[in-house]
């Protein structure tokens, strides 16, 4: 039987201890087990339950305060996530086996874990061998997407995850909640990209022909290949969640071969509740 996994990952700030922990809140309501493993070494606040937590095997501040490492915050956790994957070990036993797993990785908010160091394909690839669908989902803040060249820049932040990781990716926008009126019409657009008309609306702006040759072929490439969408996520909104959910579940196929388990049976009605008696009752009073 095969075990899911979603790896969430995002820039620092985006929303992805908060996203892990609204997907538990509301896979409980649903009456649907799913776990959660955090992977950030420099974690400090999490309102999550852990099945298991890297700081257990390596901590940040440990790396920073050796005197023969000395190095700084984002040196350090890049150590340690190397060390990380130079022990797998420690995941294989924190995780067990339990047939149909649902785990969500938590992961550290340090871009370049995405884009060019190596350790989030190992992690994907030993999970593969452990028989895990992982489907990675990217966050990006909606705040920040509000303007083309920010959006353009979240696509390409997304689509290096999509190319270095090759597997199945949702990417979802966060924070929704706390966009005014305006502002969420205005952001349905990017949704759904028109990455030409995109260009064509900030064209004025890049003085440069080089640059916007680039841009435009930046665009254009996203769009031909329809490479890039996102997803709107709004923690208060249970029907949104809901929709990432399936999205997510497809992309893994999770469900398709889970068994079906027999509903629980329902309580019978206590032998003393006599609706004829009760109506009486009340006709009579
Ligand atoms: N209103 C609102 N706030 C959010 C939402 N998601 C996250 N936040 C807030 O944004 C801040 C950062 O959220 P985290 O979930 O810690 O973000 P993260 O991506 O895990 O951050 P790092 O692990 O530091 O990279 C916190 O103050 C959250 O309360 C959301 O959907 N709505
Ligand atoms: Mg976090």
């Amino acid at each position: 039987m095969p075990r899911y996994a979603q790896l969430v990952m995002g820039p620092a700030g985006s929303g992805k201890s908060t996203y892990c922990s609204t997907l538990v809140q509301h896979s409980e309501a649903l009456n649907r087990s799913v776990q959660v493993v955090n992977l950030d070494p420099a974690a400090e606040h999490f309102d999550y339950p852990v099945m298991a937590d890297i700081r257990e095997l390596i901590q940040v501040d440990d790396v920073m305060e050796d005197d023969s490492l000395r190095f700084g915050p984002n040196g350090g956790l890049v150590f340690c996530m190397e060390y990380f994957a130079n022990n797998f070990d420690w995941l294989e036993e924190s995780l067990g086996h339990v047939e149909d797993d649902y785990i969500l990785f938590d992961c550290p908010g340090q871009i370049e874990l995405y884009t060019h160091l190596p350790v989030m394909r190992q992690l994907v690839e030993q999970l593969q061998q452990w028989e895990f669908r992982v489907c990675g989902v990217f966050l990006v803040d909606s705040q920040f997407m509000v303007e083309s060249f920010k959006f353009i820049s979240g696509v390409m932040a997304a689509l290096s995850a999509m190319v270095s990781l090759e597997i199945p990716q949702v990417n979802i926008m966060t924070k929704m909640d706390l966009l005014s009126p305006k502002a969420k019409k205005e952001i349905e657009k990017y949704l759904d990209p028109d990455m030409y008309s995109m260009m064509e609306d900030n064209s004025d702006t890049i003085k440069s022909t080089k640059f916007k040759k680039l841009t435009k072929a930046i665009c254009g490439l996203i769009d031909d290949y329809s490479m890039v969408r996102f997803l709107p996520f709004d923690r208060t909104d249970e029907e949104g969640i809901n929709i990432v959910l399936q999205h997510i579940d497809f992309s893994i196929q999770y469900g398709e071969d889970l068994e079906f388990k027999e509903p629980k049976e329902v309580e019978e009605e206590p032998a003393n509740l006599n609706y004829d008696e009760i109506f009486q009752g009340k006709v009579d009073s």
